[in-house]
């Protein structure tokens, strides 16, 4: 004991300094106590897990385009496991979880292996028996027609129906984009939105929304090679082939549902394989038309929240409005030894994140 005490303290400046930390830090244990005693004496309305980019393949490890990060191809379908355990493992199980896309990897299709891949991760996810809304991103197109994603386990939209007073309004877009909402509890809606609704990738050559996505990409992105960016740096990185946009006919639909919620003075919190706030992210994985989605958003009070993948570094911003808008980091970049999953708390003030491994803990706090 003497030893360690003077060993501790030849590495402390002086007695002074050091009982002024011990205090300082004796403080700061007892808030955190405090703080971690509130949360738990107060339970949650609900909860629910949040999972990005799985990017799941039978196949050897490898790399991003650019060499820089390392994508583990087979473990993560043993982290997705992980984050099912961990889930089904909770005290208060969580009422849904949200995968928000590339659940697969565009490589499946390659290999011939697309059935056989979805059907490992769905199986995967239907291990812990509660319910996923999936959202869709540009891998998900890599592998599947827009028609085959409809008729998949990757439609969650049916999901909403059993859920959500307002069914008429959730099958409005059953033909036009993969856009839906739903409502796990009183005052609180979710909208999962279809980020590649306008995109070379989700949509058929002969078809109206194809056309209008090869406008926009003529318009900003004259390279032979359409994955490849404009230009190196800044927000017209985006225009690339693996984004997308939504339709103007997705936004009418969103900006009617979220004046619906702030009649009802619901909190929503919005969903898309896309993120949409240039600070929440790296440019180059932006939504086309990010900004047509950012006005609608700061046009209602109910937006408390926006969460999309895409980034597999994933980012957190909170804008001027108070939105949160969280990119969550990719299971597909994610060494073995760590993980990348949440879980959301959701309070009457605010929700709050429960990281794990390279997800961080966060307070979010409604505006
Ligand atoms: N800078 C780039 N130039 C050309 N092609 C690119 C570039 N970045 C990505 N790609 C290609 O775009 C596609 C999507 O990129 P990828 O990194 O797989 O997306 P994700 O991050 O969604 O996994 C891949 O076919 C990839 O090779």
């Amino acid at each position: 004991m003497l030893k360690f005490k003077s060993s501790f303290r030849n590495s402390c400046i002086s007695e002074g300094k050091f009982f002024g930390w011990w205090a300082k830090s004796a403080r700061l244990t007892s808030r955190l106590t405090q703080i971690n005693k509130m949360g738990d004496s107060e339970p949650p309305l609900f909860t629910f897990g949040v999972i990005a980019d799985v990017q799941y393949a039978d196949i050897e490890d490898g790399f991003n385009f650019k060499h820089t990060r390392k994508r583990y191809y087979r473990n993560s379908l043993r982290l997705l496991r992980r984050a099912n355990e961990k889930w089904k493992s909770e005290v208060i199980q969580p009422s849904f979880i949200i995968q928000l896309g590339d659940v697969i990897d565009g490589f499946n299709k390659k290999y011939n292996a697309s059935e056989r891949a979805l059907e490992t991760v769905v199986n995967e996810l239907d291990r812990s028996e509660i319910g996923v809304h999936h959202v869709w991103g540009n891998h998900e197109f890599y592998n599947f027609s827009r028609d085959d994603l409809m008729m998949s386990a990757l439609n969650s939209r049916t999901v909403d129906d059993t859920v959500t007073e307002d069914a008429d309004e959730s099958r409005l877009h059953t033909e036009e984009s993969y856009a839906y909402h739903f409502s796990p509890a009183p005052h609180f809606r979710f909208v999962v939105l279809d980020a590649y609704d306008l995109s070379l990738i989700g949509r058929k050559e002969p078809s109206v929304r194809y056309y209008q996505a090869l406008e926009i990409m003529k318009a900003h992105n004259n390279n032979d090679d359409l994955n490849n960016p404009p230009v190196p740096k800044g927000l017209e990185q985006r225009f690339v082939k693996f984004n997308g946009g939504f339709s103007q006919g997705q936004l009418d639909w969103l900006d009617r549902l979220l004046t619906r919620s702030d009649e009802k003075l619901e909190k929503v919190i919005v969903v898309s394989h896309l993120p949409v706030h240039p600070y929440s992210t790296d440019p180059i994985c932006l939504a086309w038309n990010y900004d047509g989605v950012l006005s609608i958003l700061h046009s209602h009070k109910c937006v408390v929240c926006f969460m999309a993948g895409h980034d597999h570094d994933g980012g957190y911003y909170r804008d001027s409005f108070g939105v949160h808008h969280l990119t969550f980091e990719g299971v597909i970049e994610t060494p073995p030894e760590s993980d990348a999953f949440g879980t959301v708390y959701v309070y009457e003030d605010r929700m709050t994140l429960k990281g794990n491994g390279r997800v961080s803990d966060r307070v979010l706090f409604y505006p």
